[in-house]
């Protein structure tokens, strides 16, 4: 071989240990002994893509100083070894892992538990570059030593397909024909199944270090993935590292093989020089990030490939079981982001200021929307939407606003029309099949597709409620103009925070229940302690339904306030949390009349006829998108009587301070959020901690989608006590003011103030349709001023 064929390949091989951070002068040594061993082969050292170089370069790597010592020669399991000068050792067989035989390969068992690192396959740098099996079939059976292969131990931090090789007693691990035909065998095996291992060293002239993950390792490889890389910073070692590789098979057909690891089959990379400082998080945990670029360094079978972000997140104490992130996102419009911003944004999507999680809270949830906030936060698609984020926050979903750039977690993001294609940004992770697929005015071809919204959450188009209600509630996009659910957790009852002040079940005294009772009070003799509230008569006829006297007052006083009794407050807390230098006066709320339910002291069971809300929903509802761009609506499947209890409102139980002062951050649109000024009265002055609200912005039941109708809505609120005598907090339910036809929507007077600005809930331009529409008009005199 003339001197430039020479040096062209010590420069290949160069090349090809480069990505494992091996620098050129600690090649060259480990090369010339190799050359010197092989008679100058360099078949032999190129082969199965240099492996058996790498493995000499960390075996030289962990050699002591004082090395040539036979004992820990004898003590690694890994790989090929260059040994003591003048002894007899082929090159081994190169194969996925370490096959070790002959006097080089003096295992034992529980030395081989003491080895903490992963170590190099050659394969790991060979960037794409097929190895063979058959090759290294042929040369296992050229091996004159015998072949070690005996109990198989998987260190975890070594990958599961690292061998062990238990020694015969004098410490030779020999194996007898048919062994080393199934040693042989096994080989072959191994590279079909071969995972393999990188040492992830650290070497500051490897500042190119490429993903050789090929674009399909990425799961929904997308062009554009990026590796980071977290490090605990208790442990100065860098985690272990995991290599993807391509294999040819017998068949010559190429698969993708990655080291299993305890939790996923994705991988990571060794970060080496791009490894950014590690960056503390404050609770212990450091990370660095690093950007990979597709292929390696080698030389030889250099492709294109996708560039990788993955972001370990979480790690167990020994980093034997990690948890990452990968990131498969265009890198020009992907950053990956803090962890501290994106822990942040997850506590405060999840536990939030209230302290109180969702009964459907769950690990895979949170998980869920750490990646959706790393999507979020690092995506400049995201950030740019935020940026225009409507002010208002009305994320109205005929609107598809978009989030705030504050607390973008904070807020239901509506996707565009997919049908037009114009859904696809970040937060469009979101599936909603009902309106790919379902054919319009198809109620029933389209449930049973899950639609996961933006935050995360998924809802089950066949029941919203996912099983928590009596009967199913089902979504659809009927007209085809909505795409996604709004982003909510289905709750059935109210979360009732610390924060906002409730006394409970042992603030009911005698006279506020009926103890004495039994059964069902309906049939009772004499109304019970529990009729005396709705003036000794029970509000509930025994079919259930709210009686029609009591009905007409509540529908009255909804649509004529003015005529009934209205409490002014001294000091009204609506008008202190605006925390202007002269609060305006009291605008007024109108003294409700309540129904008291029977509850858990009183002797009456749960057949009781005073007991309707506290049952729950019994009827059939859809959830619908509405033909007049009001957005999502709720209908009734099956016709209503007048005075039939159809659900509550149900959401966060939040002080009116708490609810203003999202609404100011521009974390929230007060949008679906209702006052609970029923019970507010002469009692002097209410304290912030009493003006409550219920707010369903993401926490919510079927409530949040009822549309508001200007006076004649087929539903109106109705205070409902149960658990506590106490009115600042109550039960908002909502009953029927007439009968109900099937499939007609579900709407209420949101009491809205049109004109005014003052209203908890923001004014819209009302699309009710009622001969009495407040908004319409309103929009007209806009319209009108605006003209002039
Ligand atoms: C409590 S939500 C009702 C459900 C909502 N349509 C949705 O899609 O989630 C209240 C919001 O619905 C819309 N909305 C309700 N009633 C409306 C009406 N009559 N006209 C126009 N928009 C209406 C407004 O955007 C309002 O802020």
């Amino acid at each position: 071989m003339d001197s430039q064929s020479r040096r062209e390949r010590a420069r290949r091989a160069f090349d090809a240990m480069k990505p494992l951070g091996c620098s050129k002068k600690e090649v060259i040594p480990v090369l010339k002994n190799l050359l010197h061993l092989f008679d100058n082969s360099w078949e032999l050292i190129e082969d199965d893509g240099y492996r058996a170089l790498a493995n000499a370069i960390l075996e030289a790597r962990d050699r002591p100083q004082d090395d040539g010592d036979q004992e820990h020669y004898s003590n690694t399991t890994r790989g090929v070894r260059l040994p003591p000068e003048g002894e007899d050792c082929r090159p081994r067989p190169s194969t996925s892992r370490a096959i070790h035989g002959g006097p080089c390969d003096l295992d034992s068992g529980t030395e081989a538990l003491r080895i903490k690192r992963p170590r190099i396959s050659a394969t790991s740098v060979t960037a794409g570059r097929s190895i063979d099996p058959r090759s290294h079939a042929s040369a296992a059976q050229a091996l004159d030593g015998p072949i070690g292969v005996s109990s198989e131990l998987n260190h975890p931090q070594i990958g599961a397909s690292t061998r062990y090789h238990r020694p015969t007693a004098d410490g030779v691990p020999s194996l007898g024909n048919a062994a080393q035909k199934r040693a042989i065998q096994m080989m072959d095996e191994d590279f079909q199944h071969a995972v393999f291992l990188r040492e992830p060293k650290p070497e500051p002239d490897t500042d190119d270090l490429q993903c050789t993950a090929p674009a399909s390792s990425c799961q929904n490889a997308q062009p554009g993935c990026i590796t980071s890389h977290l490090l605990n910073a208790s442990t100065s070692d860098t985690p272990p590292v995991h290599a993807p590789l391509q294999i040819s098979g017998a068949n010559g057909r190429t698969a993708q093989h990655y080291r299993r690891s305890a939790a996923s089959t994705s991988f990571v990379e060794p970060i080496n020089s791009m490894m950014k400082q590690p960056q503390s998080l404050g609770n212990g945990l450091d990370y660095a990030t690093v950007m990979h670029n597709s292929g390696t360094g080698s030389a030889a079978g250099k492709t294109q490939e996708a560039p990788c972000l993955h972001t370990i997140v979480a790690s167990s104490a020994m980093g034997e079981v990690e948890m990452s992130i990968k990131c498969s996102i265009d890198p020009s419009k992907f950053h990956m982001p803090d962890l501290a911003a994106v822990f942040k944004m997850v506590e405060e999507k999840c536990l939030r200021s209230h302290k109180s999680l969702p009964p459907d809270f769950s690990i895979a949830g949170l998980i869920k929307q750490i990646c959706q906030c790393v999507a979020q936060l690092g995506s400049d698609h995201t950030a740019e939407h935020n940026k225009q984020s409507d002010a208002s926050g009305n994320v109205g979903s005929s609107q598809n606003k978009p989030t705030t750039s504050t607390a973008p977690s904070l807020k239901p993001i509506d996707c565009m029309n997919s049908r037009s294609g114009k859904c696809k940004a970040v937060e469009e992770s979101l599936i909603m099949e009902a309106s790919e697929n379902g054919p319009p005015n198809s109620t029933t071809d389209q449930q049973a597709h899950l639609a996961l919204s933006p935050n995360g959450s998924t809802h089950d188009l066949s029941d919203i409620s996912k099983g928590q209600e009596r009967s199913s509630i089902s979504a659809v996009n009927e007209f085809g103009s909505e795409n996604c659910l709004p982003s909510f957790y289905y709750i059935p009852r109210n979360l009732v925070s610390q924060e906002s002040y409730v006394n409970s079940v042992e603030t009911i005294g005698d006279k506020d229940c009926c103890s004495d009772c039994f059964g069902n009070c309906l049939y009772a003799p004499e109304p019970c302690a529990c009729a005396r509230k709705t003036g000794g008569e029970f509000a509930y006829t025994p079919d259930g339904l709210v009686r029609t006297e009591f009905l007409d007052k509540c529908v009255s006083m909804n649509r004529f306030p003015e005529k009934h009794n209205m409490f002014f407050c001294k000091s009204c807390p609506l008008e202190r949390i605006r925390n202007e230098p002269s609060p305006e006066l009291c605008r007024g709320h109108i003294v409700r009349k309540f129904i008291k339910e029977c509850w858990s002291k009183c002797g009456c069971n749960m057949e009781c006829g005073n007991r309707v809300v506290q049952r729950g929903i019994t009827c059939n509802l859809q959830v619908f998108s509405t033909r007049e761009g009001k957005g999502w609506g709720l209908r009734t499947l099956d016709e209503l009587p007048k005075g039939a209890f159809v659900c509550e409102y149900v959401g966060e139980l939040l002080t009116n301070t708490k609810l203003h002062e999202m609404t100011t951050q521009n974390m929230h649109s007060a949008r679906y959020s209702v006052l609970l000024d029923a019970g507010w009265g002469p009692d002097g002055v209410l304290k912030d901690e009493e003006a409550l609200c219920l707010d369903a912005t993401f926490c919510g039941n079927v409530g949040r989608f009822i549309n508001h109708r200007c006076y004649d809505a087929n539903l109106v609120e109705i205070p409902v006590e149960v658990e506590t005598p106490d009115h600042h907090y109550y039960h908002f339910a909502f009953f029927t003011t007439k009968k109900v036809e099937a499939f007609e929507e579900l709407t209420w007077d949101y009491g809205i103030d049109f004109d005014g600005d003052k209203h908890p809930v923001k004014s819209f331009e009302c699309l009710c349709g009622s001969r009495y529409c407040r908004g319409r008009k309103h929009s007209r005199r806009l319209g009108k001023a605006a003209s002039k």
